[in-house]
């Protein structure tokens, strides 16, 4: 393991504590007992005290934690204290998440009236965001050009931020955005607090720390990388020529929960998305392919449960909270260990249950085995009647086959732009995005 955090001032941390117990004031415990939190999580109890008392934080804990709130509720509290406009600045890798924790500042702070603004996406959106922000409290944003943005932006004082939140901290530094990330530094007050938090760690985490921390406390709820308690987790091992037909047989095995199927390309999401259509399944797809209308047009359709299945690339395997996935399904295996804890990490959340299940073929053998020396576990086969499988081979080839004809459709018509497109090929067709080095995202 990379890094391995631990706050050594509480080795045992005392999980019968209230938010008031740590510090935190009246109106911001009604808030959280507005949204349900009765007690603070682990991480809270370690983090929430030290972080009111002004301290730098890395925090390790596990997906569904409630590491959000951990960062959140300190920065409201200090806030309220001395109200300032361009408080805090949060970075996080995807769009997505950052909509997501805007949620949650505007949740736990509506009665105190925070503001927050989300600065997300290509150079256009930007700008955009930015001119509707109107100096808000808590700016959350992606990284990729977004100080050249904020400081040629009127307005924007970015030597007044008090705090800087890096949510996902290991995945954001491993966007090649160190550039950057040297300009945050150099803009944003030196009188700042500094917040690292994220499931998993990287060297570059400790990289940063040096740079830019001012003796942090580290707090850590366990020694190693852990997936979720109350997570089963299986794999099975299957012969490369019927990826697809074991896949619709899970589903039907499994029928009437609602699922995360990560898939490790843009076409494949969508190439699988197309196949379960065809079937009858209600599936969507998400990746980075799509325009952000699209991405977020489909994640309100899986989250407000109108569609029961969600395809999706690596852009979604970090941070987004939807209390009702019951299974996530690695169709592709993550090429990186760390992204199986992410990945795995959208169900079980917040104390419930839930189910994963990892796809293996024999080229997956070695990746597989350093997934399980990760999380510490040798995980069970997911029982399946080889017979019945096969049995579907039939269904499955022919929806295949109309699932081919429509991606090549969707790519004929991509050379036709003004062609009037369907809702589902826009999903498809949505604009590739280019970063400032020329190069198309892939995610
Ligand atoms: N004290 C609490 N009591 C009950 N629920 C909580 C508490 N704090 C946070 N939650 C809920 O737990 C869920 C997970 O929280 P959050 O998204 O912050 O997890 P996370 O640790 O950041 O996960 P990830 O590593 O996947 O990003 C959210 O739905 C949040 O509302």
């Amino acid at each position: 393991m990379a890094t391995h955090v631990e706050n050594p001032e509480s080795s045992e941390i005392e999980i019968d504590k209230t938010f008031r117990d740590l510090g935190v004031v009246d109106v911001l415990c009604e808030a959280c007992e507005q949204l349900g939190w009765k007690q603070p999580t682990k991480i809270q109890i370690e983090t929430i005290p030290v972080a009111l008392q002004g301290r730098d934080i890395i925090g390790l804990a596990e997906t569904g934690s409630g590491k959000t709130g951990a960062f959140a509720l300190p920065i409201l509290q200090g806030l309220l204290e001395n109200p300032q406009r361009l408080y805090a600045l949060v970075l996080t890798p995807t769009r997505e998440l950052a909509f997501q924790i805007s949620e949650q500042f505007e949740a736990l702070g509506s009665s105190i009236g925070v503001k927050s603004a989300v600065i997300v996406g290509g150079i256009d959106m930007m700008s955009q965001a930015l001119t509707l922000a109107k100096k808000p409290h808590v700016i959350i944003a992606t990284p990729g050009r977004l100080i050249d943005h904020l400081e040629n932006t009127k307005g924007f004082n970015l030597k007044a931020l008090k705090y800087l939140v890096m949510d996902e901290a290991d995945r954001i530094l491993n966007m090649d955005f160190e550039t950057e990330m040297d300009k945050i530094l150099k803009v944003i007050s030196r009188d700042r607090r500094t917040f690292l938090f994220s499931a998993t760690m990287t060297k570059k985490v400790q990289k940063l720390e040096r740079a830019a921390l001012k003796d942090p406390v580290k707090c850590a709820v366990s020694s190693k990388y852990q997936t979720v308690e109350k997570l089963q987790q299986f794999y099975i091992f299957i012969p490369s020529k019927f990826k697809d037909c074991y896949l619709v047989y899970v589903l039907n095995e499994l029928a009437g929960n609602s699922f995360m199927i990560f898939c490790s390309t843009c076409n494949n999401t969508q190439r699988v998305a197309l196949l379960l259509r065809n079937l009858g399944f209600t599936a969507i797809s998400l990746h980075g392919q799509m325009s952000q209308n699209k991405r977020l047009g489909s994640l309100n359709k899986f989250k407000s449960k109108s569609r029961s299945i969600l395809l999706a690339t690596d852009v979604a395997s970090r941070g987004l909270d939807i209390p009702h996935v019951d299974v996530v399904i690695n169709f592709d295996i993550p090429t990186h260990s760390k992204d199986y804890i992410h990945r795995v990490g959208r169900t079980a959340r917040a104390g419930r249950s839930g189910k994963a299940i990892t796809f293996v073929t024999q080229y997956d053998v070695e990746l597989f085995q350093r997934i399980e020396h990760l999380i510490g576990k040798k995980l069970p086969a997911f029982p399946t009647q080889e017979e019945e499988v096969m049995m579907l081979n039939e269904r499955v080839s022919e929806a295949q086959r109309f699932a081919r004809i429509e991606l090549r459709e969707h790519g004929e018509r991509k050379k036709r732009p003004r062609e009037e497109t369907t809702e589902n090929s826009e999903a498809y067709l949505g604009k590739r995005e280019k970063g400032k080095s020329g190069k198309f995202k892939i995610l």
